[in-house]
């Protein structure tokens, strides 16, 4: 049994959690040999989950274990942690134990990585239905399919520079699976209006049960309203049958109350024919895998998203792990289709591409990645600085934060007097409206700009840029924060709550109704408003500044970026291109030169075995 006083040490650093000594203690005490190890192995597997790891290898475990070994001197007499894995790994499942249920033991060993056996299951469950899934094309009649295409695309025939989109809309209609990624207005739910008008025309059966649905609430409002936008664009009696509503993943699935699990799984399927889910990098690997267990046998699925976002809030990173199986693994990402892809692309739209020389990924001719992007000119000053940190060019980021470009406004010595003069700009619009009771406008106006932090706490960190803000406006006289729903007052919700109906991600605004009682309003996904008593909102922050994680899903007209003075592990490559790619017109950033290149020098690395098991010819 492993002795309390080995782990209580790291628990007392800080370095350890609670809860990851007491799994370490359980598994200790439960295993029949080995436990010491075990147990030491399952606290640091524990403590990397909750860094969103989903395993973690040999090679991490030794590095860990070498920290752990400093904090705890107790732990100076175990050897290292390669012989701790030999000797628990009689008590380790291994790779290719069945999938049935009858695992006993929590831990499993897999390609040189050790996982807790519930994140094995759901990687290794998630690639069965994914290959179950690529499997499937579609043979469909090259003539109609050709027409009815270039009917979606305005009657034009396929442009002579390779239209990305057109070869999207087609891969994805000969297949069950498709995934499409792009950065921000590259054209992604233009495309899938287009690919579901297909699909409706198509198909042999009367109407297509089509869903759309997105991990948050604000990612599905927004979902819905480009869709309709995207409806307005095809021709009528294609756009007809089109859905213009979108649910949450967890709404789709069906939320027991109290419990992990859904209605819907493999046993009471969804009732669809073809899912669209937005913004899948947000996902993370359980719910992912809940989601494709409760896909009927037929149901079509069709991914969006940008994968060089931050991953999902959670454990892993699904979309990461799909596009890093063919654009990672890869050195010539252009020749990237099968040669039965490649010559239906080029029957219908005429364009030759180069065929894959060898089968690299299972899911390679199921992805289709759009460049262009149709909201920023191609020289704008935030696309360039995206593109930057994404190719992880700190040079170049650099030089476009120095090259005067209208739509950024860089701060290279912040300081918060000048993040408050900024606001004082915009802020007195909205809370005319709010004084005013005018609701829409009050809506509006806050959406015109918002404050992204890299972090909750410390300097620059959401909660005192809130606060901080709160005291300028009460100096200003804009508001009374004497109590905690003042007018004016913008708050997100922070914890989803299907009784009250509130969910995560909900932005409202404090404003009294007619009667002058305080409430808090909402605006509708159908565009109306609803108000809620201040007792009756969950768990929520005040939303003057707001952290990039939670902007996933959202965009502002002027997003203002504040990243702390100095660097931290969140602070990674991903977190600062998601935060760039929330602006629409104008990006203002608070950063010193240091801070945005350790962002730029570290890319986000998520343990996880997805990327691997996809690998054509993986053992399994
Ligand atoms: N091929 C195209 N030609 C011209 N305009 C286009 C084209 N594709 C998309 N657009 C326009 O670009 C804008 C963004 O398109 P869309 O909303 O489809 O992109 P998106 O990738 O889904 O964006 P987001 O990242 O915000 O989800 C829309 O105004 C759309 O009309």
């Amino acid at each position: 049994m492993l002795e309390n006083s080995v782990l209580a040490p790291l628990v007392k650093a800080g370095w350890l959690t609670p809860l990851d000594q007491g799994l370490g203690d359980f598994v200790a005490r439960h295993s029949a040999k080995s436990g010491q190890a075990l147990g030491v192995i399952a606290a640091l597997v524990s403590r990397q989950l909750a860094r969103q790891q989903v395993c973690v290898s040999i090679n991490d475990l030794a590095v860990l274990w070498r920290q752990a070994r400093e904090l705890s001197p107790g732990m100076g007499d175990f050897p290292s942690i390669h012989a701790l894995v030999a000797e628990g790994s009689d008590a380790i499942a291994s790779a290719d134990e069945p999938l049935d249920g009858s695992l006993q033991t929590p831990l499993v060993l897999a390609q040189d990585a050790v996982y807790l056996q519930r994140y094995w299951h759901y990687e290794v469950v998630l690639t069965q239905r994914l290959e179950q899934l690529a499997k499937r094309r579609y043979s469909l009649d090259m003539d109609r399919l050709g027409e009815q295409l270039a009917l979606l695309f305005e009657g034009q025939a396929a442009p002579a520079h390779i239209d990305w989109q057109r070869i999207a809309v087609l891969v994805a209609a000969t297949r069950q699976l498709s995934i499409i990624t792009g950065g921000p207005g590259t054209g992604k739910t233009t495309t899938v209006s287009r690919l579901l008008a297909l699909i409706q025309a198509l198909s042999d059966k009367q109407e297509q049960r089509i869903a759309l649905a997105a991990p948050t609430g604000k990612a599905a409002a927004r979902l819905a309203e480009s869709m309709v936008a995207a409806k307005a664009r095809l021709p009528e009696s294609m756009a007809l049958a089109l859905p213009e509503q979108a649910h949450t993943l967890h709404r789709l699935l069906g939320p027991l109350p109290g419990k992990v699990t859904f209605r819907h799984h493999k046993d009471n399927p969804l009732p669809v024919d073809t899912l669209v889910l937005d913004e899948a990098s947000m996902v993370d690997l359980p719910l992912m895998t809940k989601l494709l267990e409760a896909l009927p046998s037929h149901c079509r699925l069709i991914l969006l998203g940008d994968h060089h976002q931050l991953a999902s809030v959670e454990v892993g990173s699904v979309l990461g792990d799909i596009c890093q199986s063919w654009y990672g693994m890869t050195d010539n990402p252009a020749a990237q289709f099968d040669r039965d892809t490649i010559h239906m692309i080029q029957a219908v739209t005429g364009y030759h591409l180069e065929a894959a020389r060898k089968p690299v990924s299972l899911l390679q001719n199921h992805l289709v990645r759009l460049h262009k992007s149709h909201r920023f000119d191609a020289d704008s000053g935030i696309s360039q600085l995206a593109q930057a940190v994404n190719d992880g060019q700190f040079e170049t980021l650099s030089q476009v934060l120095t090259q005067n470009h209208d739509d950024i406004h860089w701060y290279s010595n912040p300081q918060v007097k000048q993040l408050l003069e900024l606001l004082g700009e915009v802020y007195p619009d909205y809370f005319r409206a709010c004084q005013r009771r005018d609701i829409r406008t009050a809506f509006q106006a806050l959406s015109q700009i918002q404050v992204l932090c890299a972090t909750r706490k410390g300097p620059w960190g959401m909660e005192q840029l809130n606060l901080l803000i709160e005291q300028h406006l009460a100096k200003q006289g804009w508001i009374k924060p004497q109590q905690d729903f003042y007018t004016g007052r913008p708050v997100m919700v922070t914890q989803n709550n299907y009784r009250l109906n509130r969910f995560n991600g909900d932005v409202g605004i404090v404003m009294p109704d007619e009667d002058g009682l305080i409430k808090v309003w909402f605006q509708r996904a159908d565009g109306g408003f609803e108000n809620a008593l201040p007792s009756r909102v969950p768990a929520h922050d005040t939303l003057y500044a707001m952290t990039i994680h939670k902007s996933q899903g959202s965009e502002f007209s002027h997003a203002v970026l504040c990243l702390p003075k100095s660097p931290s592990p969140i602070l990674s490559r991903e977190l600062l291109y998601t935060g760039i790619t929330r602006a629409r017109d104008k990006m203002s950033l608070f950063a010193g030169q240091g801070i945005l290149q350790a962002a730029v020098d570290q890319p986000c690395q998520r343990g996880s075995g997805l990327t691997i098991r996809l690998a054509v010819n993986h053992p399994g």
